[in-house]
C-alpha cells in the first residue's frame, strides 16, 4: 500500500491554511482562491469526509482593511488588527460555504483552551457536536485576548493541536511553496522536494527555515506540527494551496507536497496518551452489567451502571472503575465533577437534566477517553 493511501483513507482531516497563501501578497484577501479551496472541501464533505478548518488571515486582512503596510510590532495594535480582519475572514468563508448548502461555525481558541482539561474536553466536545451537525468549524486562535505566553503564535501548532484534540487522521497544511525542500528555496534556489518522511526525523528540521513577510512560522513550525500531529497518530501533509485541485488530489492518493508519516494509528496514540495519564483522582465503582459493556463492547460508561463514587475529581479528571469486588477495570476523563457524579450515580441518563440542571454529556466516561486496563 502507497503511504499516499493514508490520506486517500481519512475520515477527518484538519485543513490549515496559511497568511501567505490567503492574503494575495497583503493585498487583501484572495477571494478566489478562499472560493476554490472551499469548492475542493466541498465536494470531500460530499465524500463523507469530516473537516476542520484552521485560517490564518485575520492579522493580514486587519492590516489591509486599516491600510497598514508594515505588520504592527506591539501586541495591542496586532490584536487589534486582528479583530478588525477576522470579521472578513469569516465572512468570506461563510459566504463561499453557503454557496454550497454548507454551514460554518466561527472558534476562536487560545493555549489555554487545550491544556486545561476541563476546557479541553468543553472544546473537543463543541468541536465535535458541529461535525456530527455536519458545520464545518473553522478556527483560528483568540488573539484579541492572548498575551505572549499563552500564544500559539503560528497556526501551524494550532492546527496539529486541533489535530491532537480530535484524533484526526491527517493534517493538511496548505502554504505558498510545494512542500518542505531542503532549504528554503527562496533563498537556496538549488534546493529540492522532500517527498516523504517520518514524522519524527531529527534532520527534518534543520532543513526548515522561518516565515515570509506575512506569515509568522515558516517551515520550521510545520516540521514541528507534523511531529506535534503524529503523537495522535495523524498524517501531515504539506502542500501548495495553488496548485489546482490541491485538496481533491491529495487526497486520492496523488504524490503532491510532502507527507510526514507518523508511527502510531490515531486510535493507538489515544490509547497510549490516555494510559500515561498516571495520576486518578478519583474512583467509580461499577456494577456487574457495567463491567460486561465496558469490556465485551467497548461501550461508554453512563452514569446508570455506576454504584459508588469516592475522591474529589473536576470534570475532565482522570479517574478510575472497579468493579464491586475491587478490580480495576478501565481508567478514563471523567465528564462530570465528584459532586455531581454523586448525584446521577444509578440514574440513567435521561434524568441528568432534571437532576443536574443541565447535561455536560449523556455519558459518564465517554468511550473514546476511556481505556481498559
Ligand atoms: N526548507 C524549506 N522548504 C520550503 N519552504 C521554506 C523552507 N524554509 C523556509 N521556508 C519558507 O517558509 C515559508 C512558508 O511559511 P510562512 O510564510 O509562515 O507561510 P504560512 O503563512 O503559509 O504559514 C515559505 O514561503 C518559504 O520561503
Ligand atoms: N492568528 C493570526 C496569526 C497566525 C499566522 O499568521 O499564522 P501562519 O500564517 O500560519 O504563520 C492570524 O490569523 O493572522
Amino acid at each position: 500500500m502507497s503511504q499516499r493511501d493514508r490520506l486517500a483513507r481519512a475520515k477527518r482531516v484538519v485543513v490549515k491554511i496559511g497568511s501567505a497563501l490567503l492574503t494575495n501578497d497583503g493585498e487583501g484577501l484572495d477571494l478566489p482562491a478562499i472560493s476554490a479551496w472551499v469548492n475542493q472541501m466541498a465536494v470531500l464533505r460530499q465524500q463523507g469526509v469530516e473537516l476542520i478548518l484552521v485560517s490564518s488571515g485575520s492579522v493580514a486582512e486587519g492590516m489591509s482593511r486599516l491600510g497598514l503596510v508594515e505588520r504592527p510590532s506591539t501586541l495591542h495594535e496586532l490584536q487589534a488588527a486582528a479583530a478588525v480582519g477576522q470579521m472578513g475572514l469569516v465572512q468570506a468563508y461563510e459566504s463561499q460555504f453557503m454557496r454550497h448548502g454548507l454551514r460554518a461555525a466561527q472558534i476562536l481558541l487560545t493555549h489555554d483552551d487545550l491544556s486545561n482539561r476541563k476546557r479541553y474536553l468543553n472544546a473537543r466536545s463543541a468541536v465535535k457536536a458541529l461535525l456530527d451537525l455536519g458545520v464545518v468549524p473553522i478556527i483560528n486562535e483568540n488573539d484579541t485576548v492572548v498575551t505572549d505566553e499563552i500564544k500559539f503564535g503560528d497556526n501551524d501548532t494550532l492546527g496539529a493541536l486541533v489535530a491532537n484534540l480530535l484524533e484526526a487522521d491527517a493534517l493538511v497544511i496548505l502554504t505558498d511553496q510545494e512542500g518542505l525542500y531542503t532549504a528554503d528555496p527562496r533563498s537556496n534556489p538549488g534546493a529540492t522536494l522532500i517527498e516523504e518522511a517520518w514524522a519524527d526525523d531529527p534532520e527534518l528540521a534543520a532543513m526548515a527555515g522561518d516565515g515570509g513577510r506575512l506569515g509568522r512560522g515558516g517551515m520550521i513550525t510545520k516540521v514541528r506540527a507534523a511531529g506535534l500531529a503524529a503523537r495522535s497518530g495523524a498524517t501531515t501533509l504539506v502542500a501548495s494551496g495553488r496548485q489546482p485541485d490541491v485538496l481533491i488530489r491529495a487526497t486520492s492518493g496523488e504524490s503532491i507536497g510532502t507527507l510526514f508519516l507518523p508511527k502510531d494509528t490515531p486510535w493507538a496514540a489515544r490509547k497510549r496518551w490516555l494510559a500515561g495519564h498516571l495520576q486518578t483522582r478519583g474512583t467509580l465503582v461499577l456494577d456487574d452489567g457495567a463491567v460486561r459493556v465496558l469490556r465485551d463492547k467497548h461501550s461508554s460508561l453512563l452514569s446508570v451502571g455506576v454504584c459508588r463514587v469516592t475522591g474529589r475529581f473536576r470534570r475532565g479528571d482522570m479517574v478510575q472503575c472497579v468493579s464491586e469486588e475491587g478490580e480495576l477495570i478501565a481508567k478514563g476523563l471523567v465528564n462530570y465533577d465528584h459532586e455531581d457524579a454523586l448525584k446521577i450515580l444509578g440514574q440513567p441518563s435521561g434524568m441528568i437534566e432534571s437532576l443536574l440542571g443541565y447535561v455536560a454529556d449523556p455519558e459518564l466516561i465517554n468511550r473514546d477517553n476511556l481505556v481498559l486496563v
